[in-house]
């Protein structure tokens, strides 16, 4: 699997994630690449696994579509950031809502593209539009 180190996150009380992607904004060039995007692309999905939930507060909120998960801990969520043609897929704006009482302990993988091009449907066909979750490699 293609993945960047995790990023551990600790919340506290009052402690949030104000809401962006994690698709990367690229320069309109490939020249103007980082190191990391060059070798391995932008961040194609992300798995986010909850290790310790807040007592009140502190939901994964997606707001373009109306979603707020609140995870048991133990729980991964899975999310595609990119669509097939390799674009951002806006309605992945996300954040980490305020924690209200307790903690929040989360870790975030995020996977790349690079590598993973046999992974997804074909974009020729336009019923086919999101990644094929059940072929995607995590081993
Ligand atoms: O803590 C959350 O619920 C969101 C974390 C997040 O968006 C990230 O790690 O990229
Ligand atoms: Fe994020």
């Amino acid at each position: 699997m293609r993945v960047v180190a995790p990023t551990l996150l600790s919340y506290e009380e009052g402690g949030h994630y104000v809401p962006h992607y994690d698709y990367l904004d690229v320069p309109p060039n490939p020249m103007d690449y980082d190191s990391w995007m060059r070798h391995l692309g932008n961040r194609m999905a992300t798995l986010f696994l909850i290790l310790q939930r807040a007592a009140e507060g502190g939901g994964t909120i997606f707001p373009y579509l109306s979603l707020t998960v609140q995870p048991e801990p133990g729980d991964a969520m899975l999310w595609f950031n990119m669509n097939v043609d390799g674009s951002r897929d806006d309605g992945t704006l996300h954040g980490g809502c305020p924690i209200r009482a307790g903690n929040k302990l989360a870790m975030t993988l995020w996977i790349r593209e690079k590598g993973q091009e046999l992974r997804v449907k074909c974009p020729r066909f336009p019923n086919q539009m999101r990644f094929d979750l059940t072929s995607l490699s995590l081993g």
